[in-house]
């Protein structure tokens, strides 16, 4: 596998504690993957830390072979939409594009005025005066435009209405598949993940608990119910993510690669959502690798 971005003991400690802690992380190229976590897990930090824009406390991180942010060769290969849109409030939709032209070697101009005109934007508008919605769309086009090797997006959707964003992560597909982009983006909707990424990262508390090809880690997890038992009770391979009891039932989010054979199981799939949110419930001290279990009484 060709990593975009590796990472090996990457940390990032803030003023008032730990953003991010010993994150191991090879995200694939030419895939879109998806970066999931509750708020304050660290996922805008570690997006930041890949564009360059932060430098870790620990470890290392690589994107596209160098260093984030290391020099203008590294900088024309990796693309970053922050989480706030930045753009510049007193230039034109027009002004950005020209800028985008001057500052950026691959630039695909076609592709930015064809995306600004399909959009309905008025090149002549100021950015400060587009609603939150138009100005994503704006920041989007140039992260897009700009034909990066590696295009990083912190929540790219969030501000866009359900057809804008579709539409938007249609496009974000087809520059994949046309032009082998790879892209690591924040949501949390995981709807939209559903639809678009083929890997995924599940941040919790500074760490990272899950990363992998969404088809292997859906294939990994089972949804367990039966009469209630102690979770503890199951087989060492079973890795037990989520457990909740009534007072008869007990129905547990399981990962294991080898096939549950008790017949007091009754076993089903986990779709994407569930996964996340079993990942996301799990205590913080429960970490990667280790045999937690949140007990939920219903
Ligand atoms: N510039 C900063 N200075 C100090 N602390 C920060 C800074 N940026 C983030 N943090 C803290 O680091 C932790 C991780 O924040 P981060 O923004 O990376 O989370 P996130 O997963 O992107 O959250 P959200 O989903 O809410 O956007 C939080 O506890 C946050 O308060």
């Amino acid at each position: 596998m060709t990593a975009v971005l590796r990472a090996r003991q990457l940390g990032k400690k803030y003023r008032r504690g730990w953003a991010l802690t010993g994150c191991a992380l090879d995200i694939p190229a030419g895939h879109v993957t998806g970066l999931v976590g509750p708020n304050g897990a660290g996922k805008s930090t570690l997006l930041n830390l890949a564009a360059g824009m932060l430098a870790p406390t620990t470890g290392t991180i690589e994107v596209c072979g160098g260093m984030p942010g290391s020099g203008p060769a590294q900088l024309a290969k990796v693309g970053f939409v922050a989480q706030d849109t930045p753009t510049y409030a007193g230039l034109t939709v027009a002004d950005h594009l020209r800028l985008g032209a001057r500052l950026n070697p691959n630039w695909d101009d076609a592709l930015a005025h064809r995306r600004i005109e399909r959009l309905g934007l008025d090149p002549g508008q100021r950015a400060g005066k587009l609603s939150g919605g138009q100005r994503a769309q704006l920041a989007l086009t140039l992260g897009i435009a700009k034909r990066p090797e590696l295009l990083i997006l912190d929540e790219p959707v969030a501000a866009l209405d359900p057809l804008a964003r579709r539409e938007f992560l249609q496009d974000l597909m087809e520059a994949v598949a046309e032009h082998g982009l790879s892209v690591v983006l924040s949501s949390h909707l995981v709807a939209d993940l559903e639809r678009v990424c083929d890997h995924l990262v599940v941040l919790v508390a500074a760490q990272v608990q899950l990363a992998g090809e969404v088809e292997d880690l859906l294939a990994a997890h089972h949804r367990l119910s039966g009469p209630r038992r102690d979770p503890a009770t199951l087989p060492a391979d079973q890795q037990v993510i989520s457990a909740s009891h009534t007072d008869r039932q007990t129905t547990l989010v399981v990962r294991t690669e080898a096939p549950i054979l008790d017949p007091a199981w009754t076993v089903s799939t986990v779709g994407l959502e569930d996964l996340v949110l079993a990942y996301m419930s799990r205590p913080a001290e429960a970490g990667p690798g280790r045999r937690p279990t949140l007990e939920v009484l219903r």
